[in-house]
Protein backbone atom coordinates (compact mmCIF):
# COMPACT_ATOMS: atom_id res chain seq x y z
CA UNK A 1 0.00 0.00 0.00
CA UNK A 2 2.64 2.11 1.19
CA UNK A 3 4.32 2.22 -1.94
CA UNK A 4 1.47 3.97 -3.76
CA UNK A 5 1.74 6.84 -2.08
CA UNK A 6 5.76 7.77 -2.71
CA UNK A 7 7.54 7.83 -5.94
CA UNK A 8 5.66 10.53 -7.39
CA UNK A 9 6.01 13.56 -9.05
CA UNK A 10 4.59 16.92 -6.99
CA UNK A 11 3.79 19.82 -9.47
CA UNK A 12 3.57 22.93 -8.71
CA UNK A 13 0.80 25.42 -9.21
CA UNK A 14 2.00 26.73 -12.30
CA UNK A 15 2.69 23.06 -13.77
CA UNK A 16 -0.45 21.80 -12.46
CA UNK A 17 -2.58 24.61 -14.10
CA UNK A 18 -1.36 24.18 -17.58
CA UNK A 19 -1.75 20.34 -17.21
CA UNK A 20 -5.33 21.16 -16.15
CA UNK A 21 -5.92 23.27 -18.86
CA UNK A 22 -4.62 21.13 -21.15
CA UNK A 23 -6.85 17.85 -19.32
CA UNK A 24 -10.38 21.04 -19.98
CA UNK A 25 -9.09 20.76 -23.85
CA UNK A 26 -9.24 16.90 -23.97
CA UNK A 27 -12.66 16.46 -22.21
CA UNK A 28 -13.96 18.90 -24.55
CA UNK A 29 -12.73 16.79 -27.36
CA UNK A 30 -14.16 13.56 -25.76
CA UNK A 31 -17.55 15.30 -25.87
CA UNK A 32 -17.07 16.39 -29.41
CA UNK A 33 -16.02 13.22 -30.13
CA UNK A 34 -18.92 11.63 -29.05
CA UNK A 35 -21.70 13.90 -30.08
CA UNK A 36 -20.03 15.01 -33.65
CA UNK A 37 -21.40 13.75 -37.08
CA UNK A 38 -18.63 14.73 -39.43
CA UNK A 39 -17.87 12.63 -42.22
CA UNK A 40 -15.96 9.38 -42.18
CA UNK A 41 -12.85 11.10 -44.00
CA UNK A 42 -13.05 13.88 -41.70
CA UNK A 43 -13.16 11.89 -38.70
CA UNK A 44 -10.19 10.19 -40.30
CA UNK A 45 -8.35 13.35 -40.95
CA UNK A 46 -8.98 14.53 -37.02
CA UNK A 47 -7.73 11.23 -35.95
CA UNK A 48 -4.51 11.07 -37.18
CA UNK A 49 -3.99 14.93 -35.92
CA UNK A 50 -4.53 13.64 -32.45
CA UNK A 51 -2.40 10.67 -33.07
CA UNK A 52 0.29 13.73 -33.84
CA UNK A 53 -0.55 15.41 -30.77
CA UNK A 54 -0.37 12.21 -28.60
CA UNK A 55 2.89 11.65 -29.52
CA UNK A 56 4.09 14.99 -28.71
CA UNK A 57 2.76 14.54 -25.29
CA UNK A 58 4.61 10.96 -24.81
CA UNK A 59 7.61 12.24 -25.75
CA UNK A 60 8.28 13.47 -22.27
CA UNK A 61 6.37 10.97 -20.33
CA UNK A 62 6.22 10.04 -16.37
CA UNK A 63 6.33 6.65 -15.07
CA UNK A 64 2.99 7.31 -12.60
CA UNK A 65 0.71 10.28 -13.12
CA UNK A 66 1.55 13.17 -10.53
CA UNK A 67 0.53 14.68 -7.20
CA UNK A 68 -0.39 17.97 -6.69
CA UNK A 69 0.58 19.73 -3.69
CA UNK A 70 -1.16 19.37 -0.62
CA UNK A 71 -4.25 21.90 0.09
CA UNK A 72 -5.74 22.68 3.15
CA UNK A 73 -7.76 19.16 3.70
CA UNK A 74 -4.95 17.22 2.69
CA UNK A 75 -7.24 15.22 0.75
CA UNK A 76 -6.86 17.03 -2.62
CA UNK A 77 -3.28 15.60 -3.63
CA UNK A 78 -4.49 13.04 -6.08
CA UNK A 79 -5.00 15.23 -8.91
CA UNK A 80 -5.01 12.66 -11.89
CA UNK A 81 -7.71 10.93 -9.96
CA UNK A 82 -11.05 9.74 -12.25
CA UNK A 83 -13.47 11.57 -10.39
CA UNK A 84 -11.65 14.51 -9.03
CA UNK A 85 -8.69 14.88 -11.12
CA UNK A 86 -8.70 18.13 -12.91
CA UNK A 87 -5.46 16.48 -14.45
CA UNK A 88 -7.81 13.26 -15.90
CA UNK A 89 -9.88 13.98 -19.07
CA UNK A 90 -11.93 10.89 -17.84
CA UNK A 91 -12.91 12.49 -14.88
CA UNK A 92 -15.71 14.82 -14.97
CA UNK A 93 -14.07 16.23 -12.99
CA UNK A 94 -16.19 16.30 -9.39
CA UNK A 95 -14.95 19.12 -6.70
CA UNK A 96 -15.86 17.77 -3.76
CA UNK A 97 -15.22 19.61 -0.40
CA UNK A 98 -14.97 18.01 2.84
CA UNK A 99 -16.30 20.29 5.62
CA UNK A 100 -14.72 20.69 9.31
CA UNK A 101 -18.10 18.14 10.67
CA UNK A 102 -16.79 15.67 8.20
CA UNK A 103 -19.47 16.05 5.68
CA UNK A 104 -18.41 15.57 2.07
CA UNK A 105 -20.31 17.66 -0.89
CA UNK A 106 -19.95 18.22 -4.14
CA UNK A 107 -22.58 20.37 -7.38
CA UNK A 108 -21.40 18.61 -10.46
CA UNK A 109 -23.51 18.47 -13.95
CA UNK A 110 -22.31 15.28 -16.32
CA UNK A 111 -22.68 15.75 -20.03
CA UNK A 112 -22.92 13.08 -22.51
CA UNK A 113 -20.06 10.84 -22.59
CA UNK A 114 -20.94 9.59 -18.86
CA UNK A 115 -24.74 8.66 -20.67
CA UNK A 116 -25.96 4.66 -20.02
CA UNK A 117 -29.51 4.53 -20.35
CA UNK A 118 -30.32 7.29 -22.84
CA UNK A 119 -30.41 10.98 -21.29
CA UNK A 120 -29.69 9.09 -17.98
CA UNK A 121 -26.15 8.85 -16.20
CA UNK A 122 -24.43 5.18 -16.28
CA UNK A 123 -24.70 3.09 -13.16
CA UNK A 124 -21.35 2.33 -12.78
CA UNK A 125 -20.21 6.39 -13.18
CA UNK A 126 -22.44 6.74 -9.91
CA UNK A 127 -20.87 4.28 -8.17
CA UNK A 128 -17.85 5.72 -9.15
CA UNK A 129 -18.50 9.17 -7.64
CA UNK A 130 -20.12 7.46 -4.79
CA UNK A 131 -17.12 5.68 -4.11
CA UNK A 132 -14.76 8.84 -4.01
CA UNK A 133 -16.96 10.31 -2.28
CA UNK A 134 -17.53 7.97 0.27
CA UNK A 135 -13.72 7.65 0.46
CA UNK A 136 -13.16 10.75 1.24
CA UNK A 137 -15.57 10.73 3.91
CA UNK A 138 -13.84 8.06 5.58
CA UNK A 139 -10.97 9.23 5.04
CA UNK A 140 -11.85 12.54 7.34
CA UNK A 141 -12.13 10.66 10.29
CA UNK A 142 -8.58 10.47 9.82
CA UNK A 143 -8.17 7.29 9.17
CA UNK A 144 -8.32 6.74 5.16
CA UNK A 145 -8.76 2.96 3.87
CA UNK A 146 -9.38 0.94 0.86
CA UNK A 147 -13.21 0.11 -0.12
CA UNK A 148 -14.20 -3.27 1.19
CA UNK A 149 -17.90 -2.97 0.41
CA UNK A 150 -19.81 -0.73 -2.03
CA UNK A 151 -23.26 -0.60 -1.77
CA UNK A 152 -25.38 1.49 -4.42
CA UNK A 153 -29.44 1.58 -4.47
CA UNK A 154 -30.33 3.19 -7.71
CA UNK A 155 -33.82 5.18 -6.46
CA UNK A 156 -34.59 7.11 -9.41
CA UNK A 157 -32.60 7.74 -13.09
CA UNK A 158 -30.34 10.14 -12.51
CA UNK A 159 -30.21 12.63 -16.02
CA UNK A 160 -27.51 14.11 -17.55
CA UNK A 161 -26.85 18.00 -17.85
CA UNK A 162 -28.12 19.25 -14.77
CA UNK A 163 -27.00 19.88 -11.82
CA UNK A 164 -26.06 16.97 -9.26
CA UNK A 165 -25.66 17.26 -5.49
CA UNK A 166 -23.25 14.31 -3.74
CA UNK A 167 -23.06 14.05 -0.14
CA UNK A 168 -21.05 11.42 2.28
CA UNK A 169 -20.59 11.45 5.58
CA UNK A 170 -18.89 8.58 7.75
CA UNK A 171 -21.36 7.53 10.40
CA UNK A 172 -19.15 5.14 12.78
CA UNK A 173 -14.83 3.61 12.83
CA UNK A 174 -14.68 0.28 14.28
CA UNK A 175 -11.12 -0.50 14.31
CA UNK A 176 -9.73 -0.37 10.97
CA UNK A 177 -13.25 -0.54 9.55
CA UNK A 178 -14.49 2.96 8.68
CA UNK A 179 -18.37 2.78 7.32
CA UNK A 180 -19.66 5.71 5.54
CA UNK A 181 -22.88 6.37 3.84
CA UNK A 182 -24.19 8.95 0.86
CA UNK A 183 -26.43 10.18 -1.73
CA UNK A 184 -26.79 11.44 -5.16
CA UNK A 185 -29.74 14.10 -5.76
CA UNK A 186 -31.07 16.04 -8.63
CA UNK A 187 -31.76 19.66 -8.90
CA UNK A 188 -35.43 19.42 -7.39
CA UNK A 189 -33.80 17.77 -4.24
CA UNK A 190 -34.51 14.18 -5.10
CA UNK A 191 -32.67 11.52 -4.13
CA UNK A 192 -31.52 9.40 -7.15
CA UNK A 193 -28.64 7.36 -5.58
CA UNK A 194 -28.32 5.71 -2.14
CA UNK A 195 -24.80 4.34 -1.32
CA UNK A 196 -22.75 2.91 2.06
CA UNK A 197 -19.71 1.82 1.84
CA UNK A 198 -17.06 0.45 4.31
CA UNK A 199 -13.62 1.24 4.08
CA UNK A 200 -10.50 -0.78 5.23
CA UNK A 201 -7.46 1.01 6.82
CA UNK A 202 -4.70 -0.85 5.69
CA UNK A 203 -2.19 -2.50 8.13
CA UNK A 204 0.53 0.30 7.40
CA UNK A 205 -0.82 3.43 6.94
CA UNK A 206 -0.60 5.59 3.55
CA UNK A 207 2.21 7.69 3.79
CA UNK A 208 1.07 11.39 4.53
CA UNK A 209 3.16 12.49 1.87
C1 LIG B 1 -4.49 9.38 1.80
C2 LIG B 1 -5.54 10.13 1.01
C3 LIG B 1 -6.81 9.32 0.81
C4 LIG B 1 -7.84 10.20 0.11
C5 LIG B 1 -9.18 9.49 0.00
C6 LIG B 1 -9.34 8.94 -1.35
C7 LIG B 1 -10.70 8.27 -1.51
C8 LIG B 1 -10.58 7.25 -2.59
C9 LIG B 1 -11.84 6.39 -2.67
C10 LIG B 1 -11.64 5.28 -3.61
C11 LIG B 1 -11.11 4.05 -2.88
C12 LIG B 1 -10.99 2.88 -3.78
O1 LIG B 1 -11.57 2.80 -4.79
S1 LIG B 1 -9.95 1.65 -3.24
C13 LIG B 1 -9.92 0.53 -4.61
C14 LIG B 1 -10.98 -0.57 -4.52
N1 LIG B 1 -10.71 -1.44 -3.42
C15 LIG B 1 -9.74 -2.36 -3.47
O2 LIG B 1 -9.05 -2.55 -4.46
C16 LIG B 1 -9.48 -3.14 -2.19
C17 LIG B 1 -8.94 -4.52 -2.45
N2 LIG B 1 -8.87 -5.28 -1.22
C18 LIG B 1 -7.82 -5.12 -0.39
O3 LIG B 1 -6.81 -4.45 -0.69
C19 LIG B 1 -7.88 -5.84 0.91
O4 LIG B 1 -8.77 -6.93 0.81
C20 LIG B 1 -8.34 -4.90 2.04
C21 LIG B 1 -7.28 -3.78 2.25
C22 LIG B 1 -9.71 -4.27 1.80
C23 LIG B 1 -8.43 -5.74 3.33
O5 LIG B 1 -7.31 -6.56 3.43
P1 LIG B 1 -6.62 -6.80 4.81
O6 LIG B 1 -6.13 -5.52 5.39
O7 LIG B 1 -5.60 -7.88 4.63
O8 LIG B 1 -7.85 -7.29 5.67
P2 LIG B 1 -7.86 -8.44 6.76
O9 LIG B 1 -6.79 -8.12 7.78
O10 LIG B 1 -7.86 -9.77 6.12
O11 LIG B 1 -9.31 -8.22 7.37
C24 LIG B 1 -9.60 -7.19 8.30
C25 LIG B 1 -11.08 -7.29 8.63
O12 LIG B 1 -11.84 -6.82 7.49
C26 LIG B 1 -12.68 -7.87 6.97
N3 LIG B 1 -12.64 -7.77 5.55
C27 LIG B 1 -11.56 -7.76 4.75
N4 LIG B 1 -11.91 -7.55 3.48
C28 LIG B 1 -13.24 -7.43 3.45
C29 LIG B 1 -14.18 -7.20 2.41
N5 LIG B 1 -13.81 -7.00 1.14
N6 LIG B 1 -15.48 -7.11 2.74
C30 LIG B 1 -15.88 -7.25 4.03
N7 LIG B 1 -15.02 -7.46 5.05
C31 LIG B 1 -13.72 -7.56 4.77
C32 LIG B 1 -12.06 -9.17 7.52
O13 LIG B 1 -13.04 -10.18 7.66
C33 LIG B 1 -11.58 -8.70 8.90
O14 LIG B 1 -12.70 -8.57 9.76
P3 LIG B 1 -12.60 -8.90 11.32
O15 LIG B 1 -12.20 -10.34 11.43
O16 LIG B 1 -11.53 -7.98 11.87
O17 LIG B 1 -13.97 -8.60 11.83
Amino acid sequence: MREVFVDRDVLSGDDEAELAALAARVRELAEAMTLTKVEPAEAASVAAEIAALTERLKAARRAHPPFGTVGESGLDRQIANPVTGRLNPLAPPVDIEVSEDGIVRAEFTLPAVYEGPPTFVHGGVSAMIMDQALGMAAAATGTPGMTATLETRYRRPTPLGVPLTVEAKASRVEGRKIYADGTISGPDGRVTVEASAMFIAPQSAPAAS
